[in-house]
């Protein structure tokens, strides 16, 4: 018996740095939504009680430093199951691009392992047990146009999808570090996106309104870093894109068309500036 997995690209549609807290972490508040574009896991129950991961791309871990791994180990402990389970990944979605990559096959690895051996969790209970591992997973369980606050544990799925629209995708060829970039920022001087006016266009299936207030507080701060960044959102507008923001704590920049032509239009001019640009859908849920 095996089974497959998709764990689809994550989105920061918002993204607002509230404050430092006493842990360390950051408060944030966010619009989350996902784009038709996946790494796939295959999940393979075994004969021993090992976790053993393969996969196409060569340059990531395959022991306990995969979130894949972190993700299963935890279900095994919290629910006392001692099968081995082997993990297939295709990897297709760049690493370390603010995708959430690896927070996304952690989720899969939850609802895989989930499905496989009938356990039985909840959406929220496994939503808990991943924090430790990575604050994107929770929003990557559920996996639906949300709001999401907290240092990204609270998941308030939207009653809408984001509206339907095409989403180019450019990740320039240089990596970001979360943990760096958190450690960097001065939160004071950091600009502040409108959440709320997001998740009301969302809401209201406004399309029109919705652009107007895509906003990234971390952008500034990558961007003085890494300028390319803010050379391939100025290239996205330039060649005509409804909007252009970066994804979590970057590199990758998206843009987003109403228009299919449009889209073809700005993912073509930038694949003259980067080797790695999507054309996706965004998910309808
Ligand atoms: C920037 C986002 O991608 C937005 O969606 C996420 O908040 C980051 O999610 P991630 O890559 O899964 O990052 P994690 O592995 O959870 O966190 C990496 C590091 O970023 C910092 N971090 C992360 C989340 C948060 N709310 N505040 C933080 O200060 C912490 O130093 C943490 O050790
Ligand atoms: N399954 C995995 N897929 C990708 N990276 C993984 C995985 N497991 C562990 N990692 C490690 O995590 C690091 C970050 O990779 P990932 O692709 O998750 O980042 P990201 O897209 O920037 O995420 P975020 O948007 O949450 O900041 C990499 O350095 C990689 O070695």
């Amino acid at each position: 018996m095996e089974i497959i997995e998709k764990a689809p690209a994550k989105i920061n549609l918002g993204l607002d740095v509230l404050y430092k807290r006493d842990d360390g972490y950051h408060e944030l508040e966010m619009i989350m939504a996902s784009v038709d574009l996946s790494d796939r896991l295959i999940f393979t129950p075994t004969n021993t009680n090992d976790i053993i991961i393969k996969t196409d791309n060569g340059f990531l871990p395959v022991d306990r430093k995969n979130n894949i791994y972190q993700a299963i180990d935890v279900m095994k402990k919290t629910y006392g199951f001692t099968q081995g389970v082997e993990v297939n990944l295709k990897k297709n979605l760049p690493v370390a691009a603010g995708l959430g990559g690896g927070s996304s096959d952690a989720a899969a690895a939850f609802r895989g392992v989930n499905r496989l051996f009938d356990i039985g969790a909840s959406l929220e209970e496994m939503a808990k047990l991943s924090v430790p591992i990575g604050t994107d997973i929770p929003y990557c369980l559920y996996g639906q146009t949300a709001l999401v606050t907290g240092v990204g544990d609270c998941v308030k799925p939207l009653s809408h999808p984001m509206p339907q629209c095409w989403v180019v995708l450019v990740k320039p060829k240089i990596s970001v570090s979360t943990p760096r970039v958190f450690s960097k920022i001065q939160v004071d001087s950091l600009s502040h996106p409108d959440i709320h006016a997001i998740y009301q266009a969302i809401e209201n299936q406004d399309y029109q309104e919705m652009i107007q207030h895509l906003g990234n507080s971390l952008e500034s701060y990558t961007m003085d870093v890494f300028p390319i960044v803010k050379y391939v959102k100025e290239k996205m507008l330039e060649f005509g894109a409804d909007t252009a923001v970066m994804s979590g704590s970057g590199p990758t920049v998206l843009a987003l068309c109403k228009k299919r032509s449009r889209a073809i239009h700005v993912a073509n001019a930038l694949k003259g500036f980067c080797d790695e640009v999507y054309l996706v859908r965004t998910l309808n849920r």
